[in-house]
């Protein structure tokens, strides 16, 4: 595992650069934009996505994905709906893919581990997920994540190569539990950010913290994730973590909802990603499919379509009581 690539330099690709290269890892980033190309190389710095943080020498920057051929670990981290088409037009080699977005393909419906493997025949897979803000780990803070794999001789490899003392990796081998947790987390931040921008108080954060995660271990245990993955820190740790901080893109455009502007122009000419937006449709469309209860993730999606805040809060405290279980 001596050489690593990065895919994608945004904010978190470059971060996730720094902890390979800490590591000790020779470390290529690749970015799509050439000036982030150049001044990862010239400057050691990545101004667009993850400004006023120096990089580490160990960290090369290219914008040709044939170079990732000769790496030992790929760490993907393009935006979720993008992670297909850049797979199929990387080079094909069996490099294990740490799979670090977060997100459900929309147009399939598909974990993205599947996709992953779809577009990487032959590649071994592996999660990684949890309450990380890039500017944070980027800047060495203490941090802790999941790392998933079926093959649990291929997480310990992973944390080997990548784990530091401020970087603390905890094995599992359930790689849905991960990814739906980091999924959810996103539409439910969404609506973390309506609270704040809504002032609806920390008494209606904190029951909607509650009731995600309700809502969020529904539709994980019907897809086969493990509650405990849920309740660890790429469930319940995100999903605090991000609603609980205009850190979170997620939560920010939920906030600027919630302040009453319009989501589309919110959303229009963003440069850095809030999957929860590209998420909220297509989890509610596979939990209605499924015939699984999300009111706060269909509530998200109305409001991303358009819906007014106050009508959606009406039909949302208008539900009829049930028992607290999930
Ligand atoms: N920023 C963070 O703190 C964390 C982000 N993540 C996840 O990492 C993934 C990437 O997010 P960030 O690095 O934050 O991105 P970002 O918001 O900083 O930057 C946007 C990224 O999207 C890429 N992009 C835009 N259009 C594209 C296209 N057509 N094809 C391929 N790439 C395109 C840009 O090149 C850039 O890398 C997301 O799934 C996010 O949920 C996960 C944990 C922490
Ligand atoms: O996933 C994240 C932290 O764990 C980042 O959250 P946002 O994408 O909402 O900024």
């Amino acid at each position: 595992m001596n050489r690593v690539a990065v895919i994608g330099g945004g904010a978190w690709g470059t971060a996730l650069a720094q902890v390979a290269a800490r590591a000790g890892r020779e470390t290529i980033l690749w970015a799509r934009e050439d000036d982030v190309v150049r001044a990862v190389n010239a400057d050691r710095q990545n101004p667009v996505f993850l400004p006023d943080i120096d990089l580490d020498p160990n960290i090369r920057a290219t914008g040709d994905l044939a170079e990732l051929a000769g790496c030992d670990l790929w760490l993907v981290v393009t935006p979720a709906q993008h992670m297909r088409a850049v797979l199929e037009q990387a080079p094909r080699c069996e490099a294990p893919r740490l799979l670090c977005s977060k997100g459900i393909e929309e147009r399939s419906g598909k974990l993205l581990h599947d996709v992953a493997a779809e577009a990487s025949p032959g590649a071994p897979i592996a999660v990684l997920s949890g309450p990380t803000f890039a500017h944070e780990v980027a800047r060495g803070m203490p941090t802790a994540v999941t790392l998933a794999a079926k093959d649990t001789d291929l997480a310990e490899t992973l944390r080997t190569a990548l784990a530091q003392p401020a970087f603390r990796m905890y094995v599992s081998d359930d790689v849905a539990g991960a990814e739906i947790g980091g999924a959810v987390k996103n539409v439910l931040a969404i609506a973390g950010g309506v609270v704040e921008g809504r002032a609806l108080g920390q008494n209606a954060r904190a029951a909607l913290i509650a009731r995600g995660f309700a809502e969020m271990t529904r539709f994980g245990m019907a897809f086969g994730a493990r509650p405990e993955t849920l309740a660890g820190l790429s469930g319940l740790g995100d999903l605090v973590l991000t609603c609980s901080s205009v850190s979170s893109r997620n939560y920010s455009l939920g906030k600027g909802i919630g302040e009453g502007q319009a989501a589309s122009d919110l959303m229009a000419d963003r440069k850095t990603v809030a999957e929860g937006a590209f998420t909220a449709p297509v989890l509610a469309r596979l939990a209605q499919a499924h015939g699984i209860t999300m009111p706060i993730v269909d509530a998200v999606a109305d409001l991303l379509e358009g819906a007014s805040v106050d009508r959606v809060l009406e039909g949302l405290l208008a539900r009829p009581p049930r028992p607290e279980g999930v």
